[in-house]
């Protein structure tokens, strides 16, 4: 059975509100990381909801351009598609045109899933290079300071989608997994790493996502059909950044809690 969790539920009115939230979040959590560790390592989704929490980071009218120490950041992805960087499909090619070309993170800073490299290839490779940077040892995981994660209307997270195989994989960092509803491949976090995390958020804007929320959070226990199910921190703490679309059907409240 998984492990309780006590979700914070931040539902605001307007999707704008929300990327900024999140924006706050991401900002707060790398000065907060830089502060007491000296470096912050942060994992982003990709997908469409978080373009926007990348323009406001990386935007000069906002606050959070001149406070983040860019130079001490890390960033990681949670999930790239198979695709060339340079491809509309491609996460860094969303996150390098909101954020990457705007702000002063160093190149050597940004470590890109090779999408355009065979799966398997790209994900021992980006496994190889998140046991570098975080100079783990053994069987050792990483414990990245803030995961951002979206959730699909199916209740995928990451590129953990329903019925794939990804869901089962427990001791790798990083899986090439393949989507058969997608017909094709994606690189991934694995959940045990994603649960790893000192801060886990779901960032998820629209009525739309209001029914997946509803059936994730307050449903039956059942991941191989709602993936983020599996999505219960080491912590114990979970974020929900909501519209009030997405929020819809969720309990009234800012706290769930999950046994
Ligand atoms: O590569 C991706 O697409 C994402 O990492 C994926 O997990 C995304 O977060 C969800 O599919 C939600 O996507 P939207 O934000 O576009 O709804």
């Amino acid at each position: 059975m998984p492990r309780p969790v006590t979700i914070t539920n931040r539902v605001f009115p307007t999707s704008s509100e929300v990327a900024f939230a999140a924006a706050e979040l991401f900002a707060s959590t790398v000065a907060a990381a830089v502060e007491e560790r000296g470096l912050a390592r942060v994992a982003i989704s990709g997908g469409s909801t978080p373009k926007v929490v990348f323009a406001l980071l990386a935007d000069p009218a906002q606050p959070f351009l001149a406070s983040i120490p860019w130079a001490k950041l890390q960033l990681f992805w949670v999930d790239e598609r198979c695709v060339a960087p340079t491809e509309p499909d491609s996460n860094y090619r969303m996150t390098n045109e909101q954020m990457l070309s705007k702000v002063p993170l160093p190149a050597e800073n940004i470590h890109r899933m090779e999408g355009e490299l065979d799966p398997e290839v790209a994900a021992a490779r980006y496994e190889s290079d998140i046991r570098n940077t975080f100079k783990l040892e053994g069987a050792e995981t990483p414990t990245f300071d803030l995961i951002l994660l979206g959730m699909g209307d199916d209740g995928h997270t990451a590129s953990l989608f329903p019925h794939t195989e990804g869901l089962d994989a427990i001791a790798p960092i990083v899986i090439a997994n393949h989507v058969p509803q997608k017909d094709t491949w994606r690189i991934s976090l694995t959940w045990p790493v994603i649960n790893q995390g000192r801060e886990v958020a779901f960032l998820i804007e629209g009525a739309a996502k209001a029914d997946v929320l509803h059936a994730v959070f307050t449903g039956p226990y059942q991941p191989e059909t709602y993936p983020s199910q599996l999505i219960r921190p080491a912590s114990g703490r979970l974020t929900l950044l909501l519209d009030a679309g997405a929020a819809s059907k969720l309990p009234a409240g800012d706290t769930i809690r999950l046994s």
